[in-house]
């Protein structure tokens, strides 16, 4: 059980980025524990009036959506996001992220990288210094992933397949989830395109330049971190 706090400062911050969602945006919904407290403030205000479609990045997103009155439509009927809010699970000061703890990071990058703005909102504990405390997610497919684990064993990064009460976890593309520790890890960059490199590895979650503003909960107040204004 997370310690109430750190529940109050995902809350601070999705409640607070609701804000700039205006009357007929088009809003990427994220995935895990912070967005579900964005989702259910813009289900309030969309019972208060607010005229909004969402794009849900997971199964479990959109099924929350549609319980708070959010209408859904798919990524295709989109075309393009106005704003896409959503968790992280560690950042860095250079707007770097790790994501895909809750398993959705494949979807969420599709919709970052569909999105004209996107905003990350987060717990104070999710900031670091450097990334790797947390392991980076990669999603895999079934077929290759016995050999991907072995490619990434000899590359010293301690690969552990997913698993979820006793079984394979499996993302909503139905694909696997290797988890992997890049704490000694220097050049984020290059590592990430080595890991696209191997056949069967669909994405990494690594997100390097998506982000335009993190909004991050601390106690009872609010730190807002704008890209723009740090380059
Ligand atoms: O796959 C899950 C997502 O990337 C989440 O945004 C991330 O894991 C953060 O989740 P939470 O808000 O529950 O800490």
């Amino acid at each position: 059980m997370k310690s109430t706090y750190v529940e109050n400062e995902k809350e601070l911050a999705a409640v607070h980025a609701t804000a700039m969602v205006k009357n007929g945006m088009i809003v990427g919904l994220g995935s895990g524990s912070t967005s579900a407290y964005m989702i259910k403030e813009l289900g309030e205000n969309v019972k208060k009036g607010l005229a909004i479609t969402g794009v849900p990045s997971s199964k479990k997103t959109a099924q929350l959506a549609q319980e708070v009155g959010i209408p859904i439509i798919t990524l295709e009927e989109a075309g393009f996001l106005d704003i896409n809010i959503d968790g992280a699970d560690e950042f860095d000061t250079e707007f770097r992220l790790i994501k895909g703890g809750g398993g959705a990071l494949l979807r969420e990058k599709i919709l970052a990288d569909n999105s004209r703005f996107n905003v990350i909102i987060a717990d104070s504990s999710k900031q670091v210094s450097k990334l790797g405390a947390y392991k980076l997610p990669l999603e895999a497919i079934p077929f290759a992933t016995a050999n991907i684990i072995k490619k990434l064993t000899g590359m010293h990064l301690k690969p552990m397949l997913r698993q979820t009460n006793g079984e394979t976890y499996k993302t909503d593309e139905n694909n696997f989830i290797v988890d992997i520790d890049i704490s000694d890890i220097r050049d984020l960059e290059k590592l990430n395109r080595n890991l696209l490199h191997i056949p069967g590895v669909v994405e990494t979650g690594l997100f390097l330049e998506s982000t335009d503003i993190i909004i991050m909960g601390k106690r009872d107040k609010i730190v807002v971190f704008n890209a723009k204004e740090s380059s």
